[in-house]
């Protein structure tokens, strides 16, 4: 079977359990899920299960294949996953840490990795900071070079946790505009944890919307995000219309 079918998946943290019964798929290749769900309903533990980062009790196939069944650097190769927190402000230029990325997937360095780190910052955008030391950018900045560490790996796998959360209102949009169209070209299968709702509805194709370690609904994004959904989700009285140029947002109104 192709793209990722995950659970049920059961995740404890210490002797605390996190996740229960979760199920995730399947997410067919070249298309982008959103992750969503209030503070502390578990995206990021999913996301990091998915990493293989975090044991989890249950399966996770990719494309037929058993995640668990592979060693590190297997599964280095296949998944890339960037974290909540932004790139450390390390003295490093930023090419460098975008190579050593790509070393993560084992081996030497092949000849077109510069090139091909080059060309996923100038998609990004940042091109011309490719010799600035990450110590000398701004948060943003910083996200901007995390997600080239990712997306230069090509992985079949795409796991980004919030990579929106430092960036201005452009950058949101063309980054998701990019990974939308990288997802669809390469055949990723990407997870994205988000907060922002309009975003999900506007550059995600389907949704699963966690609450308190379990799964509220998952389908098309349309059919997730609805004001029954986000009522019971997050304890809001929202509406979903469509802008004048027939885009969908999420107005609320109030808590409920
Ligand atoms: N290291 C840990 N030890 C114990 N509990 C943890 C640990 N990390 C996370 N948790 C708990 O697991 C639950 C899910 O956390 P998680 O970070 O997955 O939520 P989230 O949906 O990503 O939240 P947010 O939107 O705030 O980032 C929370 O109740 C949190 O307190």
């Amino acid at each position: 079977m192709n793209g990722l079918v995950a659970g049920p998946l059961n995740v404890h943290i210490g002797r605390r359990p996190i996740l229960h019964d979760v199920t995730l798929g399947p997410l067919a290749r070249g298309t982008v899920t959103a992750l969503l769900g209030p503070n502390g309903s578990g995206k990021s533990t999913l996301l990091r299960a998915l990493a293989g980062l975090l044991p989890a009790h249950g399966p996770i196939t990719l494309n037929g294949q058993a995640l668990s069944s592979l060693s590190r650097p297997a599964h280095a190769r296949l998944c890339a996953y960037m974290p909540q927190a932004l790139p450390p402000p390390i003295r490093m230029q930023v090419m460098e840490s975008v190579l050593v990325s790509l070393r993560v997937q084992g081996g030497s360095l092949h000849d077109e990795a510069f090139s091909q780190a080059m060309e996923t910052l100038s998609r990004l955008g940042i091109a011309d900071m490719a010799l600035r030391f990450m110590d000398e950018l701004s948060g943003g900045q910083r996200q901007l070079v995390g997600l080239a560490q990712a997306l230069v790996r090509s992985p079949d796998l795409l796991l980004l946790d919030e990579p929106l959360s430092a960036l201005d209102l452009r950058h949101q949009f063309t980054v998701m505009d990019l990974l939308r169209r990288e997802t669809k070209k390469r055949r990723m299968v990407s997870v994205i944890v988000l907060h922002d709702l309009s975003m999900a509805l506007r550059h995600t194709d389907v949704a699963t919307m966690l609450a308190k370690g379990r799964v509220l609904a998952s389908g098309p994004v349309r059919e997730v995000v609805t004001s029954a959904i986000l009522a019971q989700a997050y304890g809001v009285q929202a509406r979903v219309e469509d802008d004048a140029s027939g885009m969908p947002m999420v107005c609320v109104d109030g808590v409920v």
